[in-house]
């Protein structure tokens, strides 16, 4: 699903690379955690995946598509088949749940009969029934990573990145967000989440990716967070 080979970024004004030789590969259906400490090379990572950054060196493969060879025409549809969530959750602050989650199936062109019946399945998923016609304000913020996560999961992408997405919330809220990205996961999809949370990554015991000054220093199976913690 995730193919990193030799991969290096610089970042024009950074004199020392965001990732330096990065070899990583992950299969379909894995869930894996990149963890490592600030300015490591995580949401590089991620950058890389989406396409928002090019490579330095190297070569990154996503669902069977060469980056490096995908045309900037074909970047949207590239993202699109990647569902994203993130640390601030980005929702339309003026759109209500189900017009948020409606919005990624609206963009991608399916029909208005297929969103009012995929959108109530998902925030059923999500377990926000009842909360549709909510604004994002109306919410906590633990319900607020659900409808992001709602609406990254709803184009049934292969793969979900998720970059921080516990790091605004409480521990109780976040073990629920957990359960709930092991539960898309299940259905198949592959997910790659970045962390800084040590009590998550040692509870789960999923594949440690461990990313230091750029390098991969530690890749385990079923790893916690830190070793001899
Ligand atoms: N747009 C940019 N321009 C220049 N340097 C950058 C840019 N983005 C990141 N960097 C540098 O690249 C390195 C890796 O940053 P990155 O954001 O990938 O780390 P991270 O592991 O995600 O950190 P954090 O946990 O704090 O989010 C850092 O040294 C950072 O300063």
């Amino acid at each position: 699903m995730i193919h990193l080979s030799h991969v290096s970024k610089s970042y024009k004004t950074s004199t020392r690379p965001a990732l330096d030789d990065v070899t990583v590969h992950v299969e379909k259906g894995e869930f894996a955690f990149l963890i490592g400490p600030s300015g490591s090379g995580k949401s590089t990572v991620l950058r890389l995946l989406l396409r928002e950054e090019a490579p330095t060196g190297g070569r990154i493969e996503v669902a069977g598509r060469d980056l490096g060879r995908l045309r900037r025409s074909k970047v949207p549809q590239h993202r699109r088949r990647l569902g994203c969530v993130f640390q601030d959750f980005r929702l339309l602050t003026n759109k209500t749940v189900e017009q948020n989650v409606g919005f990624a199936l609206e963009v991608i062109g399916r029909p208005r009969g297929a969103i009012r019946t995929i959108v109530p399945e998902v925030l059923e998923l999500v377990g926000l029934e009842g909360k549709a016609r909510r604004l994002p304000h109306e919410l906590s913020g633990g319900e607020q990573q659900r409808v992001a996560i709602a609406r990254a999961f709803v184009n049934r992408p292969l793969l979900l990145l998720a970059d921080e997405p516990t790091g605004n919330l409480d521990p109780d809220t976040s073990a629920d967000i957990m359960l709930l990205l092991e539960r898309i996961n299940r259905t198949g999809t592959t997910v790659l989440m970045a962390t800084h949370d040590n009590t998550i990554v040692d509870s789960m015991r999923r594949r440690v990716i461990e990313l230091q000054l750029g390098r991969v220093v530690r890749d385990e199976a079923r790893g916690v967070y830190g070793v001899g913690r």
